[in-house]
């Protein structure tokens, strides 16, 4: 489906986790399953694989074709969309994934900045764009904001000047900051059919009260079906309901947050939760002690007993 004729992106994405063998290989019998709790448990019917969740910066650009290849398979038919991160520290390798994802069936790619040579310039991050971009045309193209990670943290309002003339196929952004003024900005500056897709879930309210579309996060694996209810009740105005529910989030995660959380952690979280079998994480990222996690699955359930 060519970029004018796809549906706006709404609604939780999940960022997911990249399942490995204890052996730390990549784990395809997974993504069925997983795919399935997704749907099933937390009511999520789309995915942005190969992010920052799924460590992609720790993988091969084989493993990560391989990835993104079955995830699509698995996905088709079953969920609305799935958006395969392409973003690498080279332009080369970031067009070639991005050429694979054509060719797979994904709805969509997303490119983060690249961060060890970083852009200086709006001018310059839309060059990198547009060159990932051109390799895949025919696919929704999203720029990944994520200044925590890439310390990239040119204004977003400022990357999207003139994109569209540079990328036909922009369709917007996953905003993974906290400057919501620039995130209200770009929603109230820039085409209505672009999606805003938040990307803090410990504040997506407040992102909604600035127009998000959709959300984009990790959490969103194993509480999604919590966020959802949040979604609805902010659409039905009920602010108070949807407040219980962030708070609760923000409950968790700074709780987590005091025992080191980071996508280690998350990850065997998500595991503990679902029931599913992700792995460990790859280094850098190391495995957390079962004890903290065990402490986190604690809370969790204590905080999201009455719901
Ligand atoms: C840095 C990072 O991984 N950000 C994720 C997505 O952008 C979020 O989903 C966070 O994991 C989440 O908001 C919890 O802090
Ligand atoms: C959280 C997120 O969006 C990612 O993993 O890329």
């Amino acid at each position: 489906m060519g970029p004018s004729a796809e549906k706006k992106l709404t609604g939780l994405l999940a960022a997911t986790f990249t399942p490995f063998t204890t052996q730390g290989e990549v784990n395809l019998v997974e993504i069925g399953p997983y795919v399935d709790y997704l749907q099933e448990k937390q009511g999520v019917n789309s995915i942005f694989v190969n992010g920052t969740t799924g460590e992609s910066l720790s993988l091969t650009v084989a493993e990560r074709k391989i990835l993104a290849e079955e995830w699509c398979q698995k996905a088709k038919g079953r969920l609305d969309h799935v958006i395969v991160h392409v973003g690498c520290m080279n332009l080369k390798d970031s067009k070639e994934l991005a050429a694979h994802a054509a060719q797979i069936g994904a709805h969509a790619i997303a490119a983060m900045a690249p961060f060890f040579f970083k852009p200086r310039t709006a001018d310059v991050l839309r060059s990198f764009l547009q060159e990932v971009a051109s390799a895949a045309p025919t696919l929704p193209f999203y720029y990944y904001h994520i200044p925590c990670v890439t310390g990239v943290n040119l204004p977003v309002r400022d990357v999207l000047e003139g994109i569209e003339e540079l990328i036909p196929s922009f369709r917007g952004v996953k905003f993974s900051g906290a400057d919501l003024m620039d995130f209200g900005y770009c929603v109230s500056n820039y085409p209505p059919h672009w999606s805003f897709l938040y990307g803090m879930d410990e504040q997506l309210l407040a992102a909604l009260a600035m127009g998000a579309d959709g959300a984009v996060g990790s959490t969103y694996n194993y509480a999604g079906r919590h966020f959802n209810k949040l979604i609805s009740a902010f659409k039905d105005g009920d602010v108070v309901q949807a407040r219980k529910i962030q708070f609760k989030m923000q409950e968790l995660l700074c709780y987590a947050m005091k025992l080191g959380f980071d996508v280690g952690v998350n990850k065997q979280l998500m595991n503990e939760l679902s029931g599913l079998s992700l792995g460990p994480p790859r280094l850098p990222v190391t495995p957390c002690t079962y004890a903290d996690v065990g402490l986190i699955v604690k809370k969790y359930l204590q905080i999201f007993a009455d719901c």
